[in-house]
């Protein structure tokens, strides 16, 4: 190389030129105000799919009058789909593909005809979002992966976690009432001895279906431990976690696995928390944690509700 023949002079008098360089054209580039910089500048600072098509709707404003944007991509489990702005008549649509792989669908709608253009601008924009895009979807999915249980797909303990914490602070700041379900298998180590580790799995996914069917579309499922499944309510007291919980174990004891000629079968137990104002995440849980203690204690097949003053 060149560089290797260099005395020492004429090295370090090189390094204050090419770092002086360097920082000119970093600075060029931080203080381009053209939108294909901007552009580049903003989708590469971020791997939220939800902020990158912000960006991407916001500078697209800047070069071309739409009316909405609607992104929609099938990310593992979940369908992600970002829309903003009022739609038009007059549409355009591309799939939006990189190195084989498919990172979703992207229309854009609005009152007057796109021009040939126009149309060109887009796909040229389009160009400069799809790494970012495909960065963030991967992330997304590297993040669904980290908070979902690979047996039940149903999201997992640490999602759990992030759910009460969200819901202790939302609790705080507008004083909703919240009720946490806990719901464990009973005498599953006998299922599992007596049917084997493979229909002690099955009755795990029938179990999370259950916990699916027997609840609304707000409230929120998670298996948090082997045989322990938790149920959060929004806007739910005691009475009504008493009768979810009673509604998702007549679901779990209607489950029926078929064993050769016999079927598997389980009942569970339940305990019921309704936050207390100011409880902290883990004392909530630890609440719920010993009315289910209480509901196996007595008996099992059973709910419990925990006292709403300790
Ligand atoms: N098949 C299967 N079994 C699991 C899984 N995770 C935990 N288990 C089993 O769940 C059983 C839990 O046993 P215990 O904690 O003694 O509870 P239990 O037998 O349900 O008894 P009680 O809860 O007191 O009614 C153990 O046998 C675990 O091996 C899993 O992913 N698949």
């Amino acid at each position: 190389m060149a560089g290797n023949n260099r005395t020492p002079l004429e090295a370090s008098s090189a390094r204050p030129a090419r770092l002086v360089a360097l920082r000119q054209a970093r600075e060029a580039w931080t203080q381009a105000d053209d939108p294909v910089a901007r552009l580049y500048r903003r989708v590469s600072m971020t791997l939220s799919l939800e902020t990158l098509l912000g960006i991407f709707a916001e500078e697209l404003g800047q070069v071309l009058p739409f009316g909405q944007l609607v992104y929609r991509h099938r990310l593992g489990h979940q369908d992600f789909v970002y829309t903003s702005g009022m739609g038009g008549p007059h549409r355009c649509d591309y799939q939006l593909n990189l190195e084989g792989n498919h990172y979703g669908a992207l229309s854009l709608t609005r009152r007057t005809r796109f021009t040939e253009d126009e149309l060109e601008a887009i796909e040229f924009l389009l160009g400069i979002l799809i790494c970012p895009l495909r960065n963030a979807c991967q992330y997304a999915l590297v993040e669904q992966a980290a908070l979902t249980d690979s047996l039940t797909e149903i999201p997992n303990k640490r999602a759990l976690d992030m759910a009460l914490a969200r819901d202790c602070s939302i609790g705080d700041r507008h004083g909703d009432a919240f009720t946490l379900i806990l719901c464990d298998l009973d005498y599953f180590k006998d299922v599992n001895d007596t049917f084997g580790h493979v229909i002690g799995d099955h009755i795990l996914k029938a179990t999370a279906k259950a916990l699916r069917e027997a609840t609304r579309d707000g409230d929120s499922i998670f298996r948090f431990g082997g045989e322990e499944f938790a149920v959060l309510l929004p806007h739910a007291d005691s009475t009504d976690g008493e009768q979810v919980a009673d509604r998702i174990r007549a679901a779990i004891h209607d489950i029926r696995i078929p064993c050769g000629d016999r079927q598997a079968r389980v009942t569970a137990s339940a305990g019921v928390a309704t936050r207390r104002k100011e409880e902290t995440p883990v004392q909530w849980l630890a609440r719920a944690d010993d009315a289910l203690y209480r509901a196996k204690d007595a008996g099992r097949n059973r709910t419990h509700i925990a006292h709403v003053i300790a």
